[in-house]
């Protein structure tokens, strides 16, 4: 049977059919809001970021509350660290009074229900701006590298962490934090795996806003994120992840990148996330500051993809505005 028999744009016609036929929605659980978080009060814009602010504790608390009243389900922290607290050796990633932990304390004391994700990575604390400590080369070593991520995980749990996200691409830091979790008490910490992580181009206003941009100058870190052209290698950083214990995995960055965040949900069928990253929030801003494209329509749109591609939820700077805007009935 074909045609006029069967005319797909009968159940377009209207509303009703339309609504009743929609396959993916968004709302606002899909969402997890990133933050940066800065050591000096008040707050302070990111030029490459329109919108986007790094926060003292205050107003992180006075963020979590309007985020909270959204339902959001959770916050990604990223703590900013000043210049002379960095070193090669990272420590101060898990010092137990640092920024990102008093950040977490204050935010599970004030809003219990609101989750709290860490980013288990070095590139805040280390000199260089690698996410790992480095040889005389230059080169992320591996192993000593995950030992540190583990001391740094840990510190995150005492300090209340709902979710621990390593995002750093180390080879066994997975089944290492989970093991060391484990050992400690620690066995409802969530491990977040950012196991498909690519060496981007589009992490640019990210590296600026945590201020990792200017020690990484022209370096790049090839060594441990993915190259762009490969599919089949994430399936296999999945299953590794998943292996050593993981509860979620996720596919970084976003847009380019859904046809991964498909394969690995087909794959696995695990609780599986996307971020879509500084870059891509900033070009669609740029366009959307242009008046080149519509800025409820075109957010809503974008993310909305990535749950058509296969996610369970998004991270993503749009999560404040695109929670209102869903609230409205955009
Ligand atoms: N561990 C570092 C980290 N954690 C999240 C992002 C990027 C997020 C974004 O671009 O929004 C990065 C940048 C990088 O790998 O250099
Ligand atoms: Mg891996």
């Amino acid at each position: 049977m074909t045609y006029p028999y069967l005319r797909p744009r009968r159940m377009r016609r209207d509303d009703f059919s339309r609504r009743l036929m929609r396959e993916s929605v968004l709302t606002a659980d899909d969402l997890i809001y990133p933050v940066f978080v800065h050591e000096p009060a008040g707050r302070a814009a990111v030029p490459s970021m329109p919108g986007v602010e790094r926060l003292s504790i205050d107003e992180l608390l006075r963020v979590a509350e309007a985020a909270s009243e959204l339902r959001i389900p959770a916050l990604a922290l990223f703590p900013v660290t000043a210049p002379d607290a960095k070193s090669l050796d990272a420590v101060a990633a898990w010092d137990d009074d640092g920024l990102c932990q008093r950040a977490i304390g204050a935010l599970k004391q004030r809003f219990p229900h609101l989750g709290v994700i860490t980013d288990v990575a070095l590139d805040p604390y280390t000199s260089h701006g690698q996410d790992g400590i480095v040889d005389d080369t230059g080169y992320v070593m591996n192993d000593v590298t995950v030992e540190a991520l583990v001391q740094q995980a840990l510190s995150h749990a005492r300090a209340g962490a709902d979710v621990v996200a390593p995002s750093d691409m180390m080879d066994g830091r997975i089944g290492a934090i989970r093991a060391a979790l484990e050992q400690d008490g620690f066995i409802h910490t969530r491990i977040l795996a950012y196991a498909a992580k690519y060496a981007s181009s589009f992490y640019g206003p990210f590296r600026d806003a945590v201020g990792s941009a200017s020690a990484l100058g022209k370096a790049d870190k090839r060594t441990y994120q993915m190259d762009p052209g490969n599919s089949d290698e994430a399936l296999r950083e999945v299953a590794l992840d998943l292996e050593e214990g993981a509860d979620m995995v996720m596919v970084k960055p976003g847009m380019p990148y859904l046809d991964i965040v498909r394969r690995v949900k087909d794959e696995f069928g695990v609780p599986t996330y996307a971020y879509q990253v500084s870059g891509e929030y900033a070009m669609l801003k740029a366009a959307f500051a242009n008046g080149w494209l519509d800025e409820r329509k075109c957010a809503l749109e974008a993310l909305l993809g990535f749950k058509r591609a296969g996610a369970d939820g998004v991270l993503t700077y749009f999560a404040l505005d695109a929670a209102r805007w869903l609230r409205e009935g955009a």
